[in-house]
């Protein structure tokens, strides 16, 4: 069986431009997709059944973003389609890298494939979106600038530099962030071109770092090598470097209780070079 990857995602900046009376934010960020993430393997059957093999710590399999995701698009497929789906989890939960976003929207896509369900990737995107604010992204598959509650996408191709990203050992609350009173919510919106000319910064970050003071440290520890900045609501961080050795470097030099790895950014998803190779 083929593997499907669910790649991570970086946030480039985020600025948060006001609040909507649902209570959902409205941003401005900037995604690019990195060439490290899950595995998923979709084992089609005839059982009728959606089936999680993979134990999540902490996450009960009805509330897996998995099995949400595959329940969503079963209504469009025949009945007695049933799937088994395992996953080389690589990524952290919580971390800001969109993991389960990304788990959701490699769902969509591959079984939207193995099941025949014929459906757009506008409805896909459409679908994903309930179950969280990053799925259109990794649906959409191309490097983004994103505004409304990330969901309006604009493809971008900033350069494709190689990171270093280390991932503290805390889980941050993307929802706690967001409804912290210390938060800036009144950022002016720029433009792409002054994000592309270097504009933008991580407007959680400074909330973040005064109550995970793991993510202070590796903001602290990363900026001896090059400027650092947060992805999402954190956890990890990131810096960019012009080659895999320079990046290689920095985490061959990480204290040994901490985790991080090295990517290169991609401005197309391997998500979608795998779709197009299933056709
Ligand atoms: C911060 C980002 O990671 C940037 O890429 C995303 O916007 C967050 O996306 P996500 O993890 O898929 O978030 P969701 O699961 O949709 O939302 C988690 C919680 O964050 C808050 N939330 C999220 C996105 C947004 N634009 N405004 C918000 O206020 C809401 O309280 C929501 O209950
Ligand atoms: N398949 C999944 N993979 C990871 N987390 C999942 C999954 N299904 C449900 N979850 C839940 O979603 C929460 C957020 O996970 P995720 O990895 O997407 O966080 P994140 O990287 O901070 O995402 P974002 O950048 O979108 O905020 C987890 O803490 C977990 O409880």
């Amino acid at each position: 069986m083929k593997a499907w990857p669910a790649p991570a995602k970086l946030n480039l900046f985020l600025h948060i431009t006001g609040r909507r009376e649902d209570g959902y934010h409205n941003l401005q960020t900037a995604f690019q997709f990195l060439d490290f993430g899950d595995s998923l393997f979709f084992d089609t059957n005839n059982s009728g059944k959606i089936d999680l093999q993979t134990e999540f710590a902490g996450v009960p399999s009805e509330d897996n973003l998995i099995v949400k995701a595959a329940t969503l698009l079963k209504p469009f497929t025949e009945t007695h389609h049933g799937v088994d789906i395992s996953v080389t989890k690589r990524l952290p939960m919580g971390g800001g890298l969109g993991g389960g976003s990304s788990n959701a929207a490699t769902t969509l896509v591959a079984l939207n494939k193995l099941w025949q369900c014929g459906l757009s990737q506008q409805k896909l995107a459409q679908i994903g979106l309930s179950l969280g604010a990053d799925v259109p992204i990794f649906i959409a598959g191309h490097a983004a600038w994103a505004e409304g509650v990330g969901e309006d996408l604009t493809p971008i191709s900033p350069i494709e530099p190689w990171f270093a990203v280390i991932c503290p050992d805390c889980h941050v609350s993307t929802a706690e962030i967001f409804s912290s009173v210390e938060l800036t919510r009144d950022c002016e919106p720029i433009t792409i071109p002054r994000f592309l000319s270097g504009e933008g910064r991580n407007v959680c970050e400074a909330v973040v770092i005064k109550h995970y003071p793991a993510v202070a440290n590796a903001l602290e520890w990363l900026a001896q090598y090059a400027p650092p900045r947060m992805t999402g609501t954190g956890a990890c961080v990131f810096a960019d470097f012009q080659s895999q050795q320079q990046a290689q470097d920095v985490i061959d030099k990480l204290p040994s209780h901490w985790q991080g790895f090295v990517a290169k950014g991609c401005n197309q998803s391997p998500l979608t070079a795998r779709a197009l190779a299933e056709k």
